[in-house]
């Protein structure tokens, strides 16, 4: 039998809702129906979160695949008119698409309402929907720090953020009621929410997420362009190093060519330090320096300890 969490289990952590209360949002608006847009509307629901759910997808395959799944109660092909009257308007789109999307609602949005959204980097979002913001629109970033490397309206799922961290990143001088209610929101979703300052975030998740993505798709690279016979070979061979490695470097290459462009500094310092402690470790294997090698691997070997540690506290 496995011993799996169940997919639309309810969440541990989220405080249960009382039967006959009354949603936290009227009406929320989904921006982008793929992976997180569509967990999102999974775990509203389970949650009781919102009266009604709308959507905007540009193209008719997913307007008509989020109506089929029951994602949204109804559907826009126009980002402007998904938007009316809306509470909360959560984009889910790859964030290089955000200026163009605030553009297109930010005229169009209720006195009161919240923009938000799930990118993956947060200073590029405050400056490309920040500005020109209509008054009483209260922006309110966040960043769900869980995923898969599906992509699609049909990839979602309900448990998708239990027990996960959800970074949230108002700019200065942001509403506190609003910021509480995204913390209620994500809470509800089954969530653990940390408020955090975006170039932090942006500098954090640079080294924990956006640099083993570039590393895993730089390694599955190189083995793409090894000739056909090795090729093959590391393929059959290929131990679970390589293959968690291959699952990673199967993620939406869209949202992560954004992700790259648009923490451009944080990754490229990173990169800088990964560089230089590679070099470091080739010296070593060069000149057989095995005490420093198995010094490293000691140091790394204790911090996943560290972290398995942490998660079972
Ligand atoms: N995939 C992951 O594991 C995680 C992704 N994120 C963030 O969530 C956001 C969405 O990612 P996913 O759901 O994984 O991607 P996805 O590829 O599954 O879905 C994104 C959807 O946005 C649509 N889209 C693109 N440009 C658009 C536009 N201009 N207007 C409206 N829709 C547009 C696409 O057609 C697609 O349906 C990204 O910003 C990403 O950085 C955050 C946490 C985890
Ligand atoms: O699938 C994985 O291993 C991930 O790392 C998912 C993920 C991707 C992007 C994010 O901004 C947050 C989480």
């Amino acid at each position: 039998m496995s011993t799996a969490p169940k997919k639309n289990a309810p969440p541990k952590n989220a405080p249960a809702k009382e039967a006959g209360s009354a949603p936290l949002f009227d009406r929320v608006t989904l921006i982008g129906i793929g992976l997180i847009g569509s967990s999102l509307s999974h775990a509203m629901r389970r949650a009781g979160l919102a009266g009604h759910i709308a959507g905007h997808a540009r193209s008719e395959r997913t307007r008509a695949k989020a109506l089929e799944l029951g994602l949204v109660q109804s559907i826009h092909d126009d980002p402007a008119s998904a938007v009316r009257d809306a509470d909360l308007v959560i984009i889910c789109s790859p964030v290089g698409s955000y200026a163009e999307i605030g553009a297109a609602i930010r005229d169009h949005l209720k006195p009161g309402a919240i923009l938000s959204d799930v990118g993956s980097v947060k200073q590029a979002v405050i400056r490309d929907l920040g500005p020109n913001l209509p008054d009483g629109v209260h922006l309110v970033p966040g960043h769900p720090i869980a995923g898969t490397e599906h992509s699609g309206p049909e990839s979602g799922f309900a448990t998708l953020f239990d027990g996960r961290w959800c970074i949230l990143t108002p700019p200065p001088g942001t509403d506190a009621a609003a910021v509480e209610k995204m913390i209620r929101f994500w809470q509800a979703c089954g969530s653990q929410v940390e408020v955090m300052e975006a170039g932090h975030h942006d500098k954090t998740l640079a080294i924990t997420s956006h640099l083993p993505h570039l590393i895993a798709y730089t390694i599955v690279g190189t083995v793409a362009d090894l000739e056909e016979a090795t090729k093959s070979e590391v393929i059959k061979f290929s131990a679970s190093g390589f293959r968690d490695f291959t699952r990673i470097a199967a993620s939406d290459p869209v949202m992560w060519r954004d992700v790259f462009l648009n923490n451009r500094d944080a990754v490229l310092e990173m990169l800088g330090r990964f560089a230089e402690d590679l070099t470091a470790l080739q010296r070593a294997i060069r000149w057989g320096e095995g005490d420093k090698l198995e010094a490293l691997f000691t140091r790394t070997r204790a911090i996943r300890r560290g972290i398995i540690d942490a998660k079972q506290a």
